[in-house]
């Protein structure tokens, strides 16, 4: 019996088209509703297009549009998956957002396109198609919200866009894809490790995301104080280092109440408080810094505007990224 698969449409490269002159744009419709009749051989599709925009459009606020209609039909019953479509550029920040916040009983995919729907080689129909056929796979439920692009299942907590232009952009560079997709079937290979789920109603805090480099200085962080933002995030150095120079700006930070959650700059490996130097892990920790593991910054900074949508408590936002 073909399964009920909600399609959520929200712009991306996957529903533009090249002109003559090579400039990739939306157009008034969606190329991807002219194949209905090739993806309803795969399931019985409910298609949605809450908006249509290019990823970099992109805010929390479309985050919680699509969390509120997953909800919506997950309430009234009836749908066995869903597939988001997706520009690529904050796919990732999208699929993360949604695995921590959904609990969803059914799965749910995120994908996207590299392509354009009229250029040679497009990959987005392809995508489409191993996306709806994962979400129909009995596999993949219980696995968190997955992304699948070019053959790969990724978990959302852990894939990255790593490259500009070429299709194999999804990668997960800590643990690997979890499972692929072939024309014979849906290969899981690996499970998730762990599952998160925080329950936020809206999502209103400004977090800043900073990017740490030799010679950095605190006029960023103190710049941050200054705007009264909710909350930063540092991509340090290494294991989770900073120059001394930063040292100022993240104890008043710290000192305001403004929490700051450190990941590595480096895209592979853990941060650690293993450093005594001034600036180092230890001095940070000390300091009160609370260490990310494993997590990207613009992923860092989905989740602790998540954690800032529950709770004031340093401890309890620590406890949370001790995960
Ligand atoms: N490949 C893509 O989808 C990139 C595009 N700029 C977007 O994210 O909307």
């Amino acid at each position: 019996m073909k399964k009920n698969i909600l399609l959520i449409h929200t712009g991306g490269t996957i529903s533009m088209s090249e002109d003559k002159s090579g400039a990739v744009k939306p157009g008034a419709k969606n190329p991807l509703t002219d194949e209905a009749l090739l993806l309803s051989s795969l399931g019985n599709l409910i298609v949605e297009e809450p908006f249509h925009l290019p990823s970099p459009h992109i805010t929390p606020n479309e985050m919680m549009i699509l969390k509120g209609l997953i909800e919506d039909y997950q309430s009234r019953g009836g749908i066995d998956g869903a597939v988001i479509t997706h520009g690529t550029d904050t796919l990732e920040e999208t699929a993360y957002f949604l695995d921590l916040t959904l609990q969803a009983d059914f799965p749910i995919v995120v994908t996207g396109a590299m392509r354009s729907s009229n250029e040679i080689g497009s990959d987005g129909l392809y995508n489409l198609i191993s996306s709806i056929r994962v979400a129909t796979s009995q596999e993949a439920q219980g696995k968190g919200v997955l992304v699948v692009l070019n053959d790969e299942i990724h978990t959302a907590d852990n894939v990255t866009k790593t490259h500009t232009s070429n299709v194999s952009t999804f990668q997960s560079p800590q643990y690997g894809p979890i499972g692929i997709v072939t024309k014979r079937g849906i290969f899981f290979h690996h499970v998730p490790a762990h599952r998160e789920y925080y329950k936020i109603s809206s999502i209103d805090k400004k977090v800043v995301l900073v990017k740490a480099h030799a010679g950095m200085d605190s006029s960023l962080l103190l710049a941050a104080k200054a705007l009264q933002v909710d909350g930063v995030v540092i991509e340090a150095l290494g294991q989770g280092n900073l120059p001394p120079a930063a040292v100022e700006g993240i104890t008043q930070l710290i000192s305001s109440n403004i929490p700051v959650v450190i990941v590595s700059r480096a895209f592979n490996g853990i941060v650690q408080d293993v450093y005594a130097y001034e600036g180092g892990g230890k001095h940070l920790r000390e300091l009160g810094v609370i260490f990310s593991n494993g997590l990207n910054g613009q992923k860092a900074r989905i989740k602790l505007l998540i954690a800032l949508a529950r709770t004031s408590d340093m401890k309890e936002m620590e406890d949370m990224f001790r995960l």
